[in-house]
């Protein structure tokens, strides 16, 4: 099965060929010798996206690093452990792409569904056993597990066949050992007679010690195979005529570092880090202690979970468990010396000193703990920094297409309620309560009463009464309360008023007629009342509204004008809450420019993402650091990385996350250390979004780069980054509002999920409101965002649905006031 984008990827493949050599003929005698390639991932799992191919990656940038040929790797794809697609797949390759080398990765071993070496044994002309048995014998030099690798290497139609196991560092070490002899190999088969005469007249002439004693210094152990230690002789290293000459660079040197054996750079420099953690945290971390006891995976809900239409076409995943893309990032990552530091080679970068101590000194912090040396020189080409050399970057994205309820899942499963603080009522607004909140007295804390009128002992009416006081709002009133209503009397009350004690009703003043006055008009005397009334009618009594000791708010309420003024009526005025997250937004591309900008030079663009998406978050509530411009300079990017995620809880940027030659930011999140949870999204817009936290010394941070496309930041800052910030100030109910609306015109599908803009609007009498879209929906048309109060939730196109017709119903999430 191709990936997602393979179709595109194999055109292009041919199409290169023109600039590249021909497919009929590859170009091996050129002062740059070439030789194309193929890599082939065998895996069930990653076929099917579930799990992220490292292994393929990793191959294609040894093959990058050799120094002494260059290599272009034409084609990648990841097929199922199916026999007939693998056959397929190889022949197809051998026969039509012009290729010199096929190397397949993964289904070599014992396991039922292992079936690349009859695949490949399928479609091979000549076995290659030599190459098989010296991969097998070094192999087991470093694990005696290697033994089950059944993996064939052959030839057909002059292409090198190989079989590697799967796993990332045994397919690079056997790539290792094949190395040396590779470039001949090919030089055979391409029957280039000459550079092959030249190899055997040097080798006879230098023997062969000398070129297995650099193999050795080159891939260490794995090159144990070729040389007796009786042999090694360290002084007599070979020089670039051993090789092929059409296998050499022209400025080839004899030196190590140049050597004509196909080296890794600095590939001794190697750091295994663990992905759990960068820093040590302490098991008193709050906001660990905070998460383990909210039970974070209990509350993922699905995104389109409240609708069966929606459920079926958002790919509803039956758990939101942590997916096998997690299982691959808690095995040891390589990672290169290179890829952590940018400064030293690749980019123009400032130096060291431009960068401020305290960001130096935070640097530190979250790069130190958790790496350690090993002498194995892989690494893992998805890391690498490889990625500032356009002709070296990766051609097919290495980060499975994430489903939106994968992705969703993910997002929350990675954040944590951040740790509580005190907080004055005042300031609370908008914030989730830490802790219940109990009325300390009851309210009424008196009988009061429901109207204005009479207060009176419910058996006299009606009757006419004797007006003996008056009992109103009034903080000074304490008179009523301490007056006793005798039978036959009466005393006015104004509404919330105290009763008078042996009072149990009111009877409101519409219900009465005055009989006598004073002469001056200041007070009643007698007052008839003309209905009868019950005992208790218009009073609150004692506690009514609120008892003494009654929970008045949650834990885990969100503070709104009316649960502040609960506080506020029970006396707490100060309380505990979850801290709000501080999200630090900055936009990254060096076309950007200041929205004031008058005069646009030329390729210039103003930056509209940043101030649109800070105040999305605003208008949510959260407070916002603007972070400003950042050019698509690794240096740069990676130093307001640092700076961001120093400063905020959760670090937003738009831009730089596609496949583009300036898209670095999924590398260097990478390269600080964050662990990427997702890199590509099964969604429209949005599709490149990306999601990484790192662990630092100051809790656990989030970084969304959305992507720079206007409307796709926007629309997964509302998808991705609201519900996270919801789930790490505390809160508990996540999901976004979602509705029923009725489609104004057509809607043709798209075969990704897609979440068009409408604005909807009410007709009279009907309860299902109007989807009128806002025009042409790219993703870069930010007019489309115009008016939009919510996003429809359209289902990917499928062979019987296409189109979805006018007066339809969908869902539709809310996002906006309606
Ligand atoms: N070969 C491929 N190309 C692209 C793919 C792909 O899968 N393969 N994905 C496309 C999709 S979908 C999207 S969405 C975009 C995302 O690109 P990036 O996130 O890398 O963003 P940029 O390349 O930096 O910019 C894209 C676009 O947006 C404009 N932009 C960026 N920032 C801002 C801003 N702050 N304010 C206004 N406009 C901004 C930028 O100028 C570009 O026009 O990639 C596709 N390509
Ligand atoms: O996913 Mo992009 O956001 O389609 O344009
Ligand atoms: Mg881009």
């Amino acid at each position: 099965m191709y990936m997602a984008n393979s179709g595109h990827w194999l055109k292009t493949a041919r199409l290169d060929t023109g600039s590249m050599g021909t497919a009929e003929s590859p170009d091996m005698s050129n002062s740059e010798p070439t030789i194309y390639a193929g890599i082939l991932t065998v895996s069930d799992r990653c076929s099917r996206g579930e799990t992220q191919d490292f292994s393929g990656p990793k191959l294609q940038e040894i093959l990058y690093n050799l120094e002494n040929y260059r290599v272009v790797v034409k084609v990648n794809k990841i097929v199922p452990d199916e026999t007939d697609e693998i056959s397929k797949t190889l022949r197809d390759w051998a026969d039509n792409l012009g290729l010199n080398l096929i190397l397949t990765t993964g289904g070599t071993g014992f396991a039922p569904r292992d079936v690349t070496p009859e695949a490949t044994r399928a479609v091979v002309d000549k076995l290659a056993t030599g190459m098989s048995i010296a991969i097998t014998m070094a192999a087991c030099k470093v694990t005696p597990m290697a033994m089950l690798s059944r993996a064939v290497c052959g030839i057909r139609n002059n292409v090198f066949i190989c079989n590697f196991p799967g796993s990332v560092k045994a397919s690079s070490e056997c790539l290792q050992v094949i190395l040396p002899a590779l470039p001949h190999g090919i030089s055979l088969l391409l029957n280039k007679t000459s550079e092959v005469q030249r190899v055997h007249s040097n080798m006879a002439r230098d023997g062969a010690t000398q070129r297995m004693t650099e193999s050795r210094r080159h891939h260490g152990v794995m090159s144990d195979i070729y040389a007796p230690s009786h042999q090694l002789n360290e002084g007599s290293m070979p020089n670039s005529s051993q090789m092929p000459s059409c296998l050499q660079r022209t400025n080839c040197t004899s030196s190590l570092s140049n050597s004509s054996v196909a080296s890794l750079r600095r590939a001794d420099s190697s750091h295994v880090r663990s992905r759990h953690s960068l820093t040590s945290n302490n098991g008193a971390n709050p906001r660990a202690m905070s998460s383990h006891s909210l039970n974070a995976g209990s509350d993922v809900a699905s995104l389109d979970g409240r609708s069966s239409h929606a459920a079926s076409s958002h790919h509803a995943s039956s758990s939101h468990h942590i997916p096998p893309v997690m299982a691959v990032q808690d095995e040891p990552v390589l990672i290169s010396e290179r890829d952590l530091d940018l400064e030293e080679d690749g980019f123009n970068a400032p130096s060291t000193s431009a960068v401020p101590d305290t960001q130096a000194v935070f640097m530190k912090t979250i790069r130190s703990p958790g790496r350690s040396h090993v002498s194995d020189s892989s690494t893992s080409g998805v890391y690498s920094n490889e990625f500032s050399k356009v002709a070296r970057r990766q051609r097919t994205s290495s980060y499975p297409m994430t489903s939106m309820d994968k992705a969703y899942g993910l997002v929350l499963n990675n954040s944590f309620p951040l740790p509580y603080i005190i907080k004055s009522y005042k300031d609370a607004f908008s914030h989730v309560l830490a802790e219940d909140v109990r009325a300390k007295g009851p309210l009424p804390p008196f009988p009061a009463s429901v109207m204005d009128g009479y207060a009176v002992i419910a058996a006299d009416t009606p009757g006419d009464l004797d007006v003996v006081g008056s009992s109103v709002c009034d903080r000074s009133n304490n008179t009523s309360r301490g007056n006793y209503l005798a039978p036959g009397q009466t005393i006015r009350v104004t509404t919330g008023a105290p009763l008078p004690l042996g009072a149990d009703a009111v009877v409101p003043v519409e219900d009465t007629v005055l009989l006598s006055e004073s002469d001056d008009g200041e007070t009643e005397l007698w007052v008839r009342i003309l209905k009868s009334v019950t005992s208790g009618q218009d009073v609150r009594p004692i506690g009514n509204d609120i008892k003494t000791g009654e929970i008045v708010v949650k834990s885990g309420t969100r503070l709104g004008p009316s649960e502040i003024g609960l506080l506020a009526c029970v006396g707490v005025t100060s309380v505990h809450v979850f801290k709000m997250p501080v999200v630090a937004v900055f936009s990254t591309g060096s076309e950007l420019c200041d929205p004031d900008t008058q005069d646009l030079g030329p390729g210039e663009i103003r930056d509209s993402n940043r101030v649109a998406l800070m105040l999305s978050l605003q208008q949510q509530g959260f407070s916002t650091l603007d972070m400003g411009i950042v050019p698509d300079e690794p240096q740069k990017l990676k130093d307001a990385l640092l700076g961001a995620c120093e400063r905020a809880d959760v670090v937003v940027t738009s831009g730089g996350v596609s496949m583009g030659e300036k898209d670095f930011l999924k590398p260097l999140l990478i390269n600080i250390g964050a662990t990427i949870h997702f890199g590509r999204v099964l969604m429209k817009p949005g599709k490149p979004t990306t999601f990484a936290t790192i662990d630092t010394q100051n809790g656990k941070k989030s970084f969304f780069a959305l992507p720079g496309n206007p409307v796709s930041a926007i629309v997964t800052l509302n998808l991705f980054v609201l519900p996270a910030l919801r789930k790490l100030s505390g809160g508990s109910d996540l999901r976004p509002t979602i509705i029923k609306v009725k489609l104004s015109s057509d809607v043709r599908l798209d075969p990704r999920p897609e979440y068009q803009r409408v604005h909807l609007r009410w007709e009279p009498k009907d309860p299902t409101p109007w989807a009128d879209s806002t025009g042409r929906q790219m993703s870069s048309r930010l007019l489309s965002m115009r008016k939009a109060n919510a996003l429809l939730m359209l289902p990917p196109k499928s062979d019987d649905c296409h189109t979805i017709k006018r007066g339809d119903i969908v869902d539709a999430m809310v996002i906006d006031r309606l």
